[in-house]
């Protein structure tokens, strides 16, 4: 038998999951043992011995193939967003009892939006202001992104632990909308428009200055060295990891 990884990918004809067909198919390393689109039975990953599950579906589907993989010990690298808590803790319930099995999910597979993350946890303590503008093509189904949530949760979190006050915002009327989505404090707005892929500002405000990180997807092609990072780090460490950055050497 080959000693190519055996990787599946599910969603395989969505706009991510093609792109990740053909970086499987070019990796020297892997070999692409199943492509599930919609309809198709999960079962063909067991009879194709799949080893590792690329999930790139919707938050509607993406629990359904999860249990599957995780009951038949396939490892699975996700970057479908929707994540909550109760579904965090239900994959957790799964894991626990499939103990060598290994779960990544990754809200941004780019370098770049991982990189964008951890400058603005960093900066976060240090402005009193701090929001987050999402951009993405319009046909993306969930607002606000994965990518600007999981940012928002690590800049509370950051600005939590340093003791900072509740952000300034004198705002006493406004429009249902107008200042956002509140992610513990956070205010994160969500523009959808034709032309865009995925980019993301994190505008960060003190006395007479402003910070702004930016990062820009350009083209599908972003994520697809943080996939193959994720399938080959994945089939080493079993149970749930949240975020690239656990793969990834960033200090
Ligand atoms: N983490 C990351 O870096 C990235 C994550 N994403 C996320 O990946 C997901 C997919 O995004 P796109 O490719 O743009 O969407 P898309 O709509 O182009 O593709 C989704 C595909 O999944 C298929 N699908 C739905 N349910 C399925 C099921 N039960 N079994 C098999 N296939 C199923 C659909 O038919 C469709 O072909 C979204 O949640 C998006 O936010 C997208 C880009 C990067
Ligand atoms: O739907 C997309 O396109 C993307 N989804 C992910 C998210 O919601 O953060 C990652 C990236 O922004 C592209």
């Amino acid at each position: 038998m080959s000693s190519k990884l055996r990787v599946a990918v599910i969603g395989a004809k969505g706009r991510i999951g093609s792109e990740a067909v053909r970086a499987i198919e070019a990796a020297d390393d892997m070999e692409l043992v199943a492509a599930i689109g919609r309809g198709d039975k999960l079962e063909t990953l067991a009879e194709a011995g799949a080893q590792v599950a690329v999930e790139l579906t919707t938050p509607a589907s993406v629990m359904g193939n999860l249990d599957f993989c995780v009951r038949h010990g396939i490892h699975a690298v996700v970057g479908t967003t929707g994540w909550t808590e109760d579904r965090l803790t239900q994959l957790t319930t799964w894991l626990d009892d499939s103990p060598d099995t290994g779960v990544l999910i990754a809200p941004n597979f780019s370098i770049g939006a991982v990189l964008t993350m951890k400058f603005a946890q960093i900066a976060a303590p240090y402005f009193e202001s701090v929001e987050v503008v999402e951009l993405h093509h319009p046909n993306k189904v969930d607002a606000p992104s994965g990518t600007a949530t999981r940012t928002a949760q690590l800049i509370a979190a950051a600005r939590a632990e340093a003791g900072c006050a509740p952000q300034p915002d004198a705002t006493t009327t406004a429009l249902d909308g107008a200042r956002g989505a509140d992610v513990q404090g956070v205010p994160v707005h969500a523009v959808r428009l034709r032309g865009l892929l995925a980019h993301q500002e994190v505008l960060l405000g003190g006395e007479g200055e402003t910070l702004t990180i930016r990062h820009d997807s350009l083209h599908h092609s972003s994520f697809m060295p943080g996939i193959l990072l994720g399938v080959r780090r994945v089939v080493t460490t079993p149970g749930l990891t949240f975020g690239l950055e656990n793969f990834l050497d960033l200090g």
